[in-house]
């Protein structure tokens, strides 16, 4: 079981979302990004590296979501999502095929991990009810 943490990276009302490149597991699917948790690492500090290393970016990390149980053909992950702030839009694309800045009801438009499809179904929900 693979334990990965992944940002909801709000500025107004957009987030960050990101495709992973065609080298990557899940091929071309759309993910929030984050990584795996390193063994006696904690969650929230694995994620401000993994945005670091990923976007060159400083987050503040906020709330957990629900994590996400799911079984991949080859794997099963547990997705630990939090919702974070971002200063700026900036970000410098490392290892990502594409990055961008999307509002939440386009989200449904993406072709998404499965495992981030709970999450994105959430997100949809709770601004629907705003
Ligand atoms: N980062 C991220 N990974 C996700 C998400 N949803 C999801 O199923 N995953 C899966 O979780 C696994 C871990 O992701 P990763 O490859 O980004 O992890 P990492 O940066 O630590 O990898 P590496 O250093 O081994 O290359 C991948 O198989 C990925 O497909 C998500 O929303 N964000």
């Amino acid at each position: 079981m693979l334990h990965v943490v992944c940002a909801i990276i709000y500025n107004d009302d957009e987030i960050l979302i990101a495709q992973r490149n065609d080298k990557m597991a899940l091929p071309l699917k759309w993910e929030f990004p984050g990584g795996k948790v390193e063994k006696g690492e904690d969650k929230k500090t694995a994620l401000r590296r993994e945005i670091k290393e990923e976007l060159a970016m400083e987050i503040e990390v906020g709330k957990a979501l629900e994590p996400v149980i799911y079984h991949y053909q080859d794997f099963s992950i547990t997705l630990y999502p939090y919702v974070c702030g971002a200063l700026t839009k900036e970000f410098i694309k490392r290892e990502h095929r594409e990055i961008r800045w999307e509002k939440i009801e386009n989200l449904k438009k993406y072709d998404w991990a499965a495992a981030d499809v709970p999450v994105v179904k959430k997100l949809i929900t709770e601004i629907n009810k705003m």
